[in-house]
Parts: C-alpha cells; sequence; structure tokens
C-alpha cells in the first residue's frame, strides 16, 4: 500500500500567519521571524489602517460595533488575501470571530498558520481580569484554525553571558528574549524546510549538517513524559549527552495537549538536539485502554507533535491503519519513522521474512527511516542482524530509508554495536527502571565501545603556534573528550615553523589542531578544502584531515575519529563564528541589526579584527568603522572587505551621507578613523556592537594597548554590547570602562568578556574536529576555572611542548 499525499508542504516562500491571544507574544515573534527570514512583517493594526484610513479605535467611535465588526472581517480576509508571500502577517483579535477563523482554516491548505501560545497564568496576567477567563477560553479554538504551534516558553531569566568570576554575574544581557529568539527561529527554520540545507551550506563539518541518521554513529536519549514530569534535575544536565532526544509519551493528564507542547519547548530550549516523538500505545504501568479509547487520543497526539514541528515522528506501523495514514497526511516536514516492535516471547528472528516484509511495506507507506526492535531470549545471534541488514541492502531498491535495528532483553538493547544509527541511551543520573531499552547503556559508555572494539581511533589533537603554552584549550578539550567517551588525546605545542606543523598533520593518528600566529595565514596554500568563511576572511584557525574514501565531503565528515593516511586537509576559521555567537546572543532586541542604520566598531588591524569585520557582516551590519592605531594598517583591512564586498550578491548598496546631506549609493562597508579624538562620523549612527582585537598586555615588548573607548562615542541611547577579546587580565581598562559606564550612565550596554569567545571557540573547534556536540556547560566551567588555576599561578594551567 502507498502511502497519502504530503497535505504539508507548502512554498517555502508561503507567507506564515501567527495567531493566538493576546500577551501570547505573537507581535514580538513576529518581529523576530522577520528579521529572520528576511520577510515583511504585516500586522493587522497596520494593515487596518492601510485600508481604511483609521485606526481601529477610531472606526470604532465613528460607525458603531456591527460595521466594526463586519469592516473588521472584511480586512483581515484581504490581509491574508493580498499576502499571500514573503510576509509575516501577525492577527490581532479579529482571529476569534468565526468568519475570520474559516478563512484561517482555508488558509491552512497554501500557508503555515502558528498558533502562539503561553504559561496561562502568564496571560492572565497581562490581562485584564474581567475578560481574561473568556478570553483564553476562545483562545483554544485557534488550535482549530491552525496547522502549527509554538509554545512561546517564559525567558524572563536573566542571563550571564561572561563573568569576571564565574559566581558573581556581572555581565548580566538586558534582552529578556534571547532564548526566545533562537527557539522561534530555529522552529521557522524547522516548518520552512531551509534548517538543513542552510546548516550544510553554512559549514557542512558542523554538527547540525548531518541528520543524525546519516552520522556513522548517533544516539538517541530517551526520556519519558512520566520521568520527566517528576525531575528534579535542571534539563541542561542532559546536554551533549546523544544526538537527538526520543521524547516518549507515556502518560495522558487532563492537559495533556499543554503538558506535551510545554515539554517539547523545553527540550527544544534546553538540549538543543533534534527530537524524535513518540506515543507509547501500552506503557508499562499504565491501565490498558480499548482501541476506541486509545485511537483517537494517540491519533490526536501524534498530530500535536508534527503541529509542534518535531524533527521526526515515530509511528508504530503495527497500529490501527487510519492513526497511520493520518500521520503520514499530516507530516510536513517532519520525517516519519515507522516502528515495528517485537515486545513479546515469540518474535520472529531476523532471518524471517517478516521483517522483509515490514520493512518493505514501511518503506513504500513513505517512512524516512525505519525501526525495529525484537525482545530476545537469547534465540538469535548477533549474526542473524547482520544477515538481515545485507538482505535488505540486496534485494530492496533505492530509495531505502535508513534503517535501525536492535535485540533488546530485559537487560535492554544486547550491544550498542547492533545498529550504528539512533542507539537508545539513557543520561547517567537516570535510575535503570526508567526505560526498559536504554536500561545502562549511556552515550559516552556507548561511544566509548566504538573505540574499545577499534571501530573509531585515538587520536592527537593540538593547539599550535609561536606562543601557545597558555592555551586553555587543551585543559577544556580534554575534559569534552573525556566527558564524550572518546581517547582522543589534545596538546599544546608550541613551534613556528610550516614544516614542523606538516609533520604533526601527517601523523596517521592526526586528528585536527586548532591554529595561532603565525599559521593562520601561512597555512593557507596548503588546505585542499576551506570553508567559504575562511576564504573570505583570508585566515583559518582549525585544520583537520580529509581521510573519506571518496571526494563526497559527507564521506570526510565520517571518517572523523579515525586513523590513517591523510595527504588533504580541511581549514575553517571558528574566531569569527564564535564571535558571531557572543555578539548574536548578547544583542538586545532593541539592537537588532538594521543593514542601513545599525553600526559597528572593530578596534584592531590584525587576524581576529578580520574575523570581528566578518562576524559583523555576517550579522547583517554594512557600517563599520574599524580603529587602529597604525592607520594603514586598518586600511589595507578595510580594502581587502569593501574589495571582497564587490564580489558579493547581495551586499546592499548603501547610502552614504554627503557634506550637503544629501545620500550618495556605495559599496564601502568598512571605514576607518583615524584618530580617537574625531567625532564619532556625521551621518552614522553610534556604534551598538563594539569589539575589541587588541591584547591587553604587551607581547613583544611593545606598550601594552590600554585601549578605552572615547566618551563620546558611547552614547548609543539602546546601550549595546562590547566583546572584549583579550582576558589576560580578563577586566581589561575596556571592560572596567564599561562596567563603570554601565553602573553610573547606561544600563543597556552588556559586556562579554574574553573568557566566553575561547570557550566558545573551543566548542566549535570541537564539534568540527569530531563531529560531536560539546558539552558547552562542562566547556565553559573547566575554561574559568583553569583561567582562575593559572591566575593564582597553579601548575595544572600553563602546559605544553615546545618542538
Ligand atoms: O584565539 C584562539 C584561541 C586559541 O589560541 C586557543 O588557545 O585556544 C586557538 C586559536 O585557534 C584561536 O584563534
Amino acid at each position: 500500500m502507498l502511502g497519502p499525499r504530503n497535505e504539508r508542504v507548502f512554498d517555502p516562500n508561503a507567507s506564515i500567519v501567527l495567531v493566538g491571544c493576546r500577551g501570547a507574544g505573537k507581535r514580538t515573534l513576529g518581529f523576530m521571524g522577520a528579521l529572520h527570514l528576511r520577510r515583511r512583517l504585516v500586522t493587522e493594526d497596520h494593515y487596518f489602517e492601510k485600508l481604511t484610513g483609521i485606526s481601529r479605535g477610531q472606526f470604532l467611535l465613528q460607525h458603531g460595533k456591527d460595521l466594526f465588526a463586519r469592516q473588521d472581517v472584511e480586512v483581515f480576509k484581504c490581509m491574508l488575501d493580498s499576502n499571500r508571500f514573503g510576509c509575516i502577517i501577525e492577527c490581532g483579535m479579529s482571529s476569534l470571530s468565526e468568519e475570520a477563523q474559516d478563512a484561517l482554516r482555508e488558509y491552512c491548505r497554501t500557508n503555515p498558520v502558528i498558533y502562539i501560545h503561553r504559561e496561562r497564568e502568564q496571560i492572565a496576567a497581562l490581562l485584564d481580569a474581567t475578560d481574561a477567563t473568556a478570553l483564553l477560553k476562545a483562545d483554544e479554538k485557534h488550535r482549530e484554525c491552525s496547522n502549527f504551534e509554538f509554545y512561546n516558553l517564559d525567558d524572563s531569566a536573566t542571563h550571564c553571558v561572561g563573568t569576571s568570576t564565574s559566581a558573581d554575574c556581572q555581565q548580566t544581557v538586558p534582552s529578556k528574549l534571547l532564548n526566545v529568539r533562537e527557539d522561534f527561529t530555529k522552529f521557522l527554520d524547522q516548518i520552512t524546510g531551509r534548517g538543513a540545507t542552510k546548516a550544510w551550506l553554512e559549514s557542512p563539518f558542523s554538527v547540525v549538517a548531518i541528520p543524525p541518521e546519516f552520522r556513522s554513529y548517533s544516539y538517541t536519549l530517551r526520556l519519558r513524559l512520566s520521568y520527566l514530569q517528576e525531575l528534579d534535575m535542571a534539563l541542561e544536565e542532559f546536554e551533549a549527552s546523544a544526538d537527538c532526544v526520543e521524547f516518549i509519551i507515556d502518560q495522558w493528564p487532563g492537559d495533556v495537549a499543554e503538558v506535551v507542547s510545554k515539554q517539547v519547548a523545553l527540550l527544544r530550549r534546553k538540549l538543543g538536539l533534534p527530537i524524535i516523538y513518540h506515543v507509547e500505545e501500552n506503557p508499562r504501568g499504565q491501565r490498558r485502554r480499548a482501541p476506541e479509547e486509545k485511537n483517537p487520543v494517540d491519533s490526536d497526539l501524534l498530530e500535536l507533535g508534527l503541529r509542534l514541528g518535531v524533527e521526526y515522528l515515530s509511528v508504530d506501523l503495527q497500529r490501527d491503519e487510519s492513526l497511520i495514514q493520518r500521520a503520514l497526511r499530516y507530516k510536513g516536514r517532519s520525517k516519519v519513522i515507522g516502528n515495528y516492535w517485537y515486545m513479546g516471547f515469540g518474535a520472529p528472528p531476523w532471518h524471517d521474512d517478516q521483517h522483509l516484509e515490514n520493512y518493505r511495506r514501511a518503506q513504500s507507506l513513505g517512512c524516512d527511516l525505519v525501526r525495529m526492535a525484537r525482545f530476545s531470549t537469547g534465540d538469535s545471534p548477533v549474526g542473524y542482524l547482520e544477515s538481515f541488514k545485507k538482505r535488505v541492502e540486496q534485494t530492496i531498491p533505492n530509495p531505502r530509508p535508513p534503517l535501525v535495528a536492535y535485540d533488546f532483553s530485559v537487560l535492554g538493547i544486547r550491544t550498542p554495536l547492533q545498529s550504528k544509527i539512533l542507539n537508545p541511551v539513557k543520561h547517567r543520573d537516570m535510575d535503570t527502571d526508567h526505560d526498559f531499552i536504554a536500561i545502562i547503556n549511556t552515550y559516552s559508555h556507548s561511544y566509548g565501545l566504538e573505540f574499545q572494539q577499534f571501530l573509531l581511533d585515538p587520536l592527537e589533537f593540538y593547539v599550535t603556534g609561536s606562543n601557545v603554552s597558555w592555551s586553555l584549550s587543551p585543559a577544556m578539550q580534554n575534559a569534552a573528550y573525556e566527558f564524550s567517551g572518546m581517547p582522543h588525546t589534545f596538546q599544546a605545542v608550541t613551534c613556528s615553523t610550516l614544516d614542523r606543523l606538516t609533520q604533526i598533520c601527517l601523523s596517521d593518528t592526526f586528528g585536527g589542531a586548532s591554529l595561532t600566529a603565525p599559521f593562520k595565514l601561512a597555512i593557507m596554500p596548503q588546505l585542499k578544502v576551506k570553508s567559504h568563511h575562511a576564504t573570505a576572511i583570508g585566515a583559518v584557525n582549525v585544520v583537520l584531515p580529509l581521510r573519506g574514501k571518496t571526494n563526497a565531503i559527507l564521506d570526510h565528515a565520517n571518517s572523523r575519529n579515525k586513523a590513517g593516511a591523510a595527504q588533504e586537509f580541511f581549514g575553517d576559521n571558528t574566531d569569527w563564528s564564535s564571535i558571531f555567537t557572543c555578539l548574536r546572543r548578547a544583542i538586545s532586541p532593541r539592537n537588532y541589526v538594521q543593514p542601513s542604520k545599525t553600526t559597528g566598531l572593530v578596534i584592531g588591524a590584525g587576524g581576529m579584527a578580520r574575523a570581528a569585520i566578518y562576524a559583523l557582516i555576517q550579522l547583517g551590519c554594512r557600517n563599520i568603522f574599524i580603529y587602529n592605531r597604525t592607520v594603514e594598517r586598518a586600511r589595507e583591512v578595510a580594502n581587502h572587505f569593501n574589495n571582497w564586498a564587490k564580489g558579493q550578491q547581495g551586499m546592499v548598496v548603501m547610502a552614504k551621507p554627503s557634506a550637503d546631506g544629501s545620500q550618495l549609493p556605495t559599496l564601502e562597508i568598512c571605514r576607518v578613523i583615524e584618530r580617537l579624538a574625531d567625532p564619532w562620523p556625521e551621518g552614522y549612527q553610534l556604534p551598538t556592537m563594539i569589539i575589541s582585537c587588541v591584547p591587553a598586555t604587551s607581547l613583544d615588548g611593545t606598550p601594552p594597548a590600554d585601549f578605552v573607548m572615547p566618551e563620546g562615542w558611547l552614547r548609543s541611547p539602546t546601550g549595546g554590547v562590547v566583546v572584549e577579546l583579550a582576558y589576560e587580565p580578563l577586566v581589561t581598562p575596556l571592560v572596567a570602562q564599561m562596567y563603570a559606564y554601565r553602573d553610573q550612565v547606561n544600563p543597556s550596554w552588556v559586556v562579554v568578556d574574553g573568557l566566553e569567545v575561547v570557550a566558545e571557540m573551543a566548542i566549535e573547534a570541537f564539534e568540527l574536529m569530531t563531529g560531536r556536540m560539546a558539552p558547552k556547560r562542562l566547556m565553559k566551567d573547566v575554561c574559568r576555572r583553569t583561567w582562575e588555576q593559572q591566575q593564582r599561578g597553579g601548575g595544572d594551567g600553563a602546559s605544553g611542548l615546545v618542538l
């Protein structure tokens, strides 16, 4: 039997509609979404005024309630109709009327309509107490006239970006909406289908570029709703414990849709992993349900998962046909995993034709993956499963969905080596009675086994350059290897000749290296492949060997963590991306980049300054100023990027203010400021993003760069972000100045210190070099602790070989 047509794949540019109660956060999300997808934001209020010439309030006053209601619905329909593509449409209260809801239902056939909701108490607190209950009741109707939903999780906690000491959380980000933006933009990428392609194009060796089912080994962290409901541990503790998380719904609380939506939102935010959404048919410890009861409930729950835009929906193919068909019809951009579970005694052995038949059926239904698990009493030697997988490959034509297959017993999955992908694992602190399949296997244990069985190899990684003995990278990387069950080593090697570096790289056990001066530029000609970012900047700081058997990038990416001869190398630049990440994280919504207005300032003209300029360009900033003591060097850097910009499509032609105030078009995106005593250039906004790329202490006997900002340049009324790259000392003159300025003049400034940036660099380098998700919190913590030890003169910090 063939699967049904997928009814929820829309034109990638189809306008996205946001509906929901007042106070749910539609306007803010609409604004974020429009910026992210570079679309026009259409709001109902504004559209009403555009069409009628007066505001809704005025219309109501002038024409009375009935005429207003009529007009409102007409405007609403017209708004949807005339903005079918390229917009984010924020609906106001009109979406509560029946006629508007009919129009939305119709719109759902061609466009995503997202129901935005959040904690009911929060909405109620924002509403007038008299109408709160009625409004919230009416709001539930939005579920029936939308095809997606987004749970807008509270983001009111303050966040530490970088801290001078980890305890005091000095640099609190003023923006409360940091996480919301991250959550919502990822959600939009998922439902529009641009996420995977974007990740792959941006950085093919990044962790997110390869979906878990196409990685050489991948693991699924199994988390049950019943377990999560009782959890007394922060979800963050589960970070980097797998490649994806399987959320298993194994109980049905009264307000199940709310509970499930919230849990999905929490998992997304705290773990940042793709979600497999599974609805268990017969959960252990729960009462047995009759088919008439469980089929409609579970079918609705499956649809809820799809509405929440989960990456994978897990559907049991032994269940009711209409439930399966409904899930497939509604799947949208989610991938469907078709399951066959043989849970009890008497499961057919792997050489039984039944399994092949099952696989064929899953394939013809259009499942994206097939998962088969059978209860084993020791009746089926491991070789049988291997033969079955070979049979699938030999007898079933392509495209064959990836296969996940394993045996399990009363002790859980028999061996994590049985299935290469989506191996079930649990968290190390989870009691064994919480999951009957994962039971004892954790990610690090399972991944470690791949090395013990020689399927993967211990490798050597380095940070190298002429002055690396104080690098914090060895401590961070070695902690991350240990966490992930990898027997790799990472060391600092002081060396300054290319010959010596090449010797290191050509070793069969070379895994990759972080580079510092003098190699960032010198190594460029030796690299077979470079990321386009590295080419644009003209420098690399991470190299890794290419050991794939073919030229395919996927092959090279999946050959990481394996030894062998390598003649070719890949180079990337994580200096820019870590500055980018830190800026993006710290910028407040009021300072979101507006290409024609926002200005950035970079201090310095070395390799890091280039990376900082590139980060600003990638954030959309087109007015970048450079200040450097040696003006000539600043000019060279500005010329480099202005020339580069000429060759780029889509660089906005900017308006340059002329002496008489008129605007002249120009492609110049970088300009040099010659003197600190100069006033901020006329016609340009004051900078809201400032990155200092000069060492605070001198390494070579020249006087230290004790840079501080001229007060006149700091007058941005909305504040901004200052990123300091130096961390010796951590509180540089600039950081000290900004703390004082924030306390005394404008609290809207955010300061990101050098340790935050260097930890981010190490995190990104780890992910590029190993292809595994980094334990970010652990690495950040080790970074600060090691730095503190070094300050106290502890021996553990400074290390490394001199070659
Ligand atoms: O600046 C840094 C930090 C670093 O030198 C380190 O010690 O971790 C590694 C470099 O690749 C990076 O550019």
